[in-house]
């Protein structure tokens, strides 16, 4: 009756929320958080409290000045033990006046590199009492007597986080088509320099290099998108079966959502950098919008978990995988690879044969960093110690399996929604599927040397098909662009606007600057003059 209760009121906007678990001191590791949420049977009710400077939540977005309520994740103690992390709603705000209540102290926690809308906030508690049924209690329970129940499963506490890292995903997918949208636009719309004296100004667009730099964008929202809608449609497997109480697929969810999030949002946040700098000076104008979309997409690299941590979350289970394997156990679908122990094939420059090489690269660092974590264990090194100093290579290879699962969803989404295409459709998106696919071979061209048999020949032949490839796409690369039609108010360019009108749109928001608002500044009358008459 908890959802009865709060969930009609939130889609109502009566509780606006906020999602309140980082605190100054902890962000990463959970079990070290500091609010305490202490269970008063006399009363029924929590006491929430903020015991150090470090335990105030830090970072919620709309917590300073719009939530009136959040989901608190505190340390829950109840009859002199702590039952660890666990979530409760909290009205922090009078729902008429908006006035922070009694023993709530909550405030904005300064300027960001970018997201200025999201009024990110602090928060801490002062014995702050609520009552007994704001303890979130689908999972674990506190009965009125203060008698705990635990969840049947604890890792449940952490099921908002996954369920965000898959939104994120597909979120990705949208930021790489606003870029990569402005980008080509613009590329197609500015002239500059003359390769050929007799002929004008081409299109940056006809640059080679202007092509590498955007066409990975445009092919990599695609491919983020195919794998956002798998991942989302595993979610919701794994979900309907925790509802029935099966769990068994909850870990795989785990691992292939952390490096998913990890892997779309690095890429996406230095895709949309490229995509600013290869506009040159008008990518750094704020009106380009691109500054303020690579401080989205880079922000994404950071929260619903640091994009190493969750690197490192997936290598945990891709160790475990190999050592269950190694004993002749079953692995999940998305880490069953790890155990071809077949010999390793002749190279073959195709999809196929790029995606196997993939898989090969991935098992090879998975062995490696078991093989090299055993050996530090043999020589008296704690595990936890051989961890730390394998996790550079854990991480490494936990891309290689994000890479892989990417590139085979990827070809396999496109090869089966190919058959309801029409022919050309289906033609421009294999040739995107393949230039993403080559891309990352040659990418990372020195991890498939030394775990497949690809030779110098495949590189160079690799080198040339990823040419070919962008000459291809170039006559329907601003067509592929407006087919994510993305209206001008989404845009939100001067560089990307569907007219195309950049230099005039430029002008236009230059002139509303209040700077131009009269010719002689006032500056000059303060600083300028009185310097130069000597007066400073
Ligand atoms: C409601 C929303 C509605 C609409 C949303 C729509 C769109 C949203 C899309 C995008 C959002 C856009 C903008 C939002 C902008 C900002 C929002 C940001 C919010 C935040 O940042 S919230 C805070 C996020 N914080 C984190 O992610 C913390 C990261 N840290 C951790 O997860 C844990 O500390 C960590 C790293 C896992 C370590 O914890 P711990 O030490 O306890 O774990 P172990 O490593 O020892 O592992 C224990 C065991 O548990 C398994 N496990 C860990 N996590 C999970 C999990 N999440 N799910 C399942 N299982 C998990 C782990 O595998 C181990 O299992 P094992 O022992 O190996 O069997
Ligand atoms: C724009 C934005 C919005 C946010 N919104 C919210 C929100 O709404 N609600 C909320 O609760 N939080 C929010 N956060 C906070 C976010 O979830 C945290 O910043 C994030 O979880 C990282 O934690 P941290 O900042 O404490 O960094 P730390 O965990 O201190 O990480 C710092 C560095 O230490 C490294 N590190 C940490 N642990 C390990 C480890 N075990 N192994 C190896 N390296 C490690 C990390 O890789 C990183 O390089 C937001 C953050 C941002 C930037």
């Amino acid at each position: 009756e908890q959802q009865e209760k709060w969930v009609p009121r939130a889609v109502n906007m009566e509780i606006i929320g906020t999602y309140a678990q980082t605190e100054l001191g902890h962000g990463t590791f959970l079990r070290g958080l500091e609010t305490t949420a202490t269970y008063d049977p006399n009363t029924e009710e929590f006491v929430l409290n903020s015991p150090t400077l470090t335990a105030y939540k830090w970072w919620p977005g709309g917590l300073a000045h719009t939530a009136n309520h959040c989901v608190v994740v505190a340390q829950l103690h109840s009859k002199g033990v702590n039952h660890g992390v666990h979530p409760f709603i909290v009205q922090i705000r009078d729902e008429d006046t908006h006035m922070p209540l009694p023993g709530v102290k909550v405030g904005e926690i300064g300027p960001k590199l970018s997201f200025s809308t999201a009024n990110n906030g602090f928060l801490g508690f002062d014995n702050f009492r609520v009552p007994r049924d704001s303890m979130l209690m689908k999972n674990a329970q506190v009965l009125k007597d203060g008698t705990y129940v635990k969840s049947r499963l604890s890792k449940l506490t952490y099921g908002t986080m996954v369920f965000i890292r898959v939104m994120i995903v597909t979120d990705m997918a949208y930021y790489l088509s606003v870029g990569a949208t402005i980008a080509i636009r613009y590329s197609a719309v500015r002239h500059q320099s003359k390769p050929k004296e007799n002929e004008p100004e081409p299109q940056i667009l006809d640059y080679v290099t202007q092509q590498h730099k955007l066409f990975i964008a445009l092919a990599s929202s695609h491919a983020f998108r195919v794998t956002g809608q798998w991942l989302w449609t595993t979610f919701v497997r794994v979900n309907k079966a925790l509802t029935s109480g099966n769990a068994d697929t909850l870990p795989e969810l785990h691992a292939v959502a952390c490096c998913l999030k990890a892997v779309t949002t690095r890429d996406a946040a230095s895709m949309v950098e490229a995509c600013r700098m290869s506009c040159g000076g008008h990518g750094y104008m704020t009106s380009s919008y691109l500054p303020i979309l690579y401080g989205i997409t880079t922000a994404a690299c950071t929260y619903e978990g640091e994009n190493t941590v969750l690197l490192l979350q997936t290598a945990r289970s891709l160790v475990k995988a190999w050592q269950k394997g190694s004993k002749g156990k079953p692995l999940s679908p998305t880490e069953a690879y790890l155990m071809d122990k077949s010999p390793v094939p002749k190279w073959e420059n195709t999809l196929d044969g790029i995606i196997a090489g993939f898989r090969r690269v991935s098992a090879g660092k998975v062995q490696d960093c078991v093989s090299k974590i055993d050996k530090l264990v043999k020589m008296g090194t704690s595990y936890e110690d051989a961890w730390n100093q394998t996790s550079v290579r854990l991480v490494a290879a936990s891309e290689a399996h994000s890479r892989a699962v990417i590139l085979a969803t990827f070809r396999a989404e496109v090869s089966r929604a190919a058959a309801a295409l029409s022919p050309p459709l289906a033609r421009v998106l294999h040739q995107l599927v393949h230039l993403y696919t080559v891309y990352w071979a040659l990418e990372r061209v020195g991890d498939l040397l030394l775990y497949t048999s690809i030779a110098e020949r495949d590189v160079q032949e690799l080198q040339q098909q990823y040419e070919d490839l962008l000459q291809k796409i170039r006559p329907n690369t601003v067509g592929l662009v407006d087919a994510f039609d993305l209206r001008d108010e989404i845009l939100n360019s001067t560089l990307g606007a569907y007219d195309g009108r950049v230099y005039e749109r430029l002008m236009e928001e230059a002139l509303k600057s209040p700077l131009n608002a009269e010719p002689v500044n006032q500056s000059f009358h303060k600083y300028l003059k009185p310097f130069m008459q000597g007066k400073l």
